[in-house]
């Protein structure tokens, strides 16, 4: 199985190194305008290839898309990161144009790839992506919830002092420090609801460090973070590739689920070789479907300004 992956920066290297030491895909390309860039990241990550022990070839080119010719899926990271003190909505007026361009150039050489966006404003790239290309909507994929479930486990463990991989989560709704939706109700410590043990006010705490946990990372870190965005792509494409019908919360073209229409935003989907294969109804109570519907507008006014490039 093959896989493109555009940007080789920082979410797009660590995606691509995620991948090869796992062995999810079995050819891995990497892009970049950047000359060089992509092909010594390549060549960098091969070198591990002996001592992490994996046999995925990857390599980098500089801009030549023949190379990507027949992947099964495409990951666009190409853009700019925000630095600390911005929102991801800043990016749009630099990234909606590469993104643009990029999904052209994906499709000319892999014309049946699933598409998984990852450059911010994440929830608008992936309606850009949709709306530019046409592709059917189970074919591009917004990848945020993963990321952003993930970090809610994080602070989910650190509250109740218990294993990460102990405690079920996840965040549906915009991928933006106000537009996340944490679903604290539905989380779990090994199937036990977590308010069993953590009070309100830990549980309010918990959900709005996920939410600004991006921006936290930025503040820290001087750009946005890549290690575990990289790796959350990565577990993302493994349930494509390998059709694990993992249930993933992913930003996707909603046609009246969760009462919106004409929007990508993240909503508990199946993943499997077919990409979106299903959209999951959790049954938002009415405080949740509030926040929802409040997310959706925030996501909406952002793809507004996508005008002037579709
Ligand atoms: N959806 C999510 O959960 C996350 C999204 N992001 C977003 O991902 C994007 C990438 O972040 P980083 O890797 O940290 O940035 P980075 O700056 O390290 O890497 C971006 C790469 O894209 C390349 N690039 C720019 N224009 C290109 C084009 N037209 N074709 C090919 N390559 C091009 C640049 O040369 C650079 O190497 C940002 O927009 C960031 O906000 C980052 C983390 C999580
Ligand atoms: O915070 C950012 O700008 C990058 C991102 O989307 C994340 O790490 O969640």
């Amino acid at each position: 199985m093959k896989v493109t992956i555009v940007g080789a920066g920082n979410v797009g290297a660590t995606c691509a190194d995620v991948i090869s030491y796992r062995g999810i895909a079995s050819e891995v390309v990497l892009v970049d305008i950047k000359e060089g860039f992509a092909e010594g990241k390549a060549m960098d990550i091969m070198q591990c290839a002996t001592t992490t022990v994996f046999n995925t070839q990857l390599s980098g080119t500089t801009g030549d898309y023949s190379k990507t010719a027949g992947s099964d899926v495409v990951v666009i990271t190409s853009g700019i990161p925000r630095k600390p003190g911005m929102t991801r909505e800043e990016l749009i007026g630099i990234n909606a144009g590469i993104v643009k361009s990029v999904a052209d150039n994906v499709l000319t050489h892999s014309p049946n790839a699933i598409i998984v966006v990852v450059s911010n404003p994440m929830d608008t790239m992936t309606y850009l992506t949709l709306k530019a290309t046409g592709l059917p909507k189970h074919r591009v994929i917004g990848m945020g919830g993963a990321l952003d479930s993930s970090r809610f486990k994080y602070f989910l463990s650190k509250a109740l002092d218990k294993p990460a991989n102990d405690v079920q989560g996840m965040v549906i709704g915009g991928h933006g420090d106000t537009t996340m939706i944490p679903l604290t109700r539905l989380a779990s410590y090994n199937g036990v609801p977590v308010s069993n043990f953590l009070s309100q006010a830990e549980l309010d705490k918990v959900a709005a460090d996920t939410m600004v946990g991006g921006a936290t990372l930025t503040g820290l870190l001087g750009t946005s973070a890549w290690y575990a965005p990289g790796a959350s792509v990565a577990y993302l494409v493994d349930s494509i590739l390998n059709d694990q019908k993992r249930m993933i919360p992913c930003s996707v073209f909603l046609e009246g689920e969760y009462g919106q229409e004409d929007i990508c935003m993240g909503v508990p989907c199946i993943i499997g070789k077919n990409g979106v294969e299903k959209i999951v109804d959790v049954q938002l109570n009415d405080a949740e479907k509030a926040l929802f519907a409040k997310s959706a507008d925030a996501v909406r006014n952002m793809n507004a300004d996508l005008k002037s490039v579709l």
